[in-house]
């Protein structure tokens, strides 16, 4: 299975430095599994809007208000021009970053975003896995299935891309959310830790 899922990855090459991924890969997601998650049946090709667009971030999307809009999930820092292309950059070269926005076309907007991020490993075959990180809507744009469209988007992809899990990390009142497009906390392996490696001090260790 791994070794499938690696050349299915590898072979995604493209022209348009403008994406930060193949825009292709988005078309044709098999939405029929998630149906009973959106009332009304939404897919990211038919949005249920002209001018709600779903597609990989952009170089030029730092102009579209992107950084802006992660600022509604936590602290962005102050992130200017070209620190946002040498990063776009970064993640174009070292491949397995996809990130996917949603753009209100009205008035050229990113008004959401998920990034999917994907990890070669040795086990299980060679296999390929997935994260979902930085989940965000504008809240002016929230409550209108447009967090359950991007995160479905990018669990689809995550899927057609061959990764055999994916999983994330959310406060517990979001966890009722991420229930219901499927996500689930598995019995005794649902801790999730971390060590905040910018505050580390010696007094961890002592
Ligand atoms: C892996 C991660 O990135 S975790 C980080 C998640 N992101 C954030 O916390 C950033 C701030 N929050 C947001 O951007 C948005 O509130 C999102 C992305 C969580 C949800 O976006 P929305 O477009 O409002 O979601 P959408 O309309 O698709 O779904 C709404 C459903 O989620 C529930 N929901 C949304 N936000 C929350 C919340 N903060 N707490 C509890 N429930 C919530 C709603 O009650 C609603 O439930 P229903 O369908 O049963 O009525």
């Amino acid at each position: 299975m791994g070794n499938t899922c690696s050349s299915k990855v590898l072979q995604h090459t493209f022209d348009d430095d403008q994406y930060l991924y193949d825009p292709s890969l988005l078309k044709n997601l098999d939405w029929s599994q998630t149906k009973s998650c959106l009332n009304p049946e939404i897919t990211n090709e038919n949005t249920g809007e002209s001018w709600i667009v779903v597609r990989p971030l952009k170089l030029s999307d730092y102009d579209r208000g992107y950084v802006q809009i992660l600022s509604q999930l936590t602290s962005v820092g102050n992130v200017s021009k070209s620190d946002f292309e040498n990063q776009f950059s970064n993640m174009r070269k070292a491949g397995g970053y996809y990130v996917t926005v949603i753009e209100d076309t009205r008035n050229n907007t990113i008004i959401g975003s998920s990034t999917l991020i994907t990890e070669f490993k040795f086990i299980h075959d060679c296999a390929l896995r997935a994260r979902l990180e930085d989940v965000v809507v504008n809240n002016t744009y929230r409550g209108k299935q447009l967090g359950k469209l991007i995160v479905l988007t990018v669990t689809l992809l995550a899927r057609k891309l061959g990764c055999y899990k994916m999983t994330l990390d959310c406060k517990d009142n979001l966890v009722s959310f991420y229930r219901t497009l499927g996500y689930n906390s598995e019995p005794g392996n649902a801790n999730s830790m971390k060590l905040r490696l910018e505050q580390l001090g010696s007094s961890v260790y002592e």
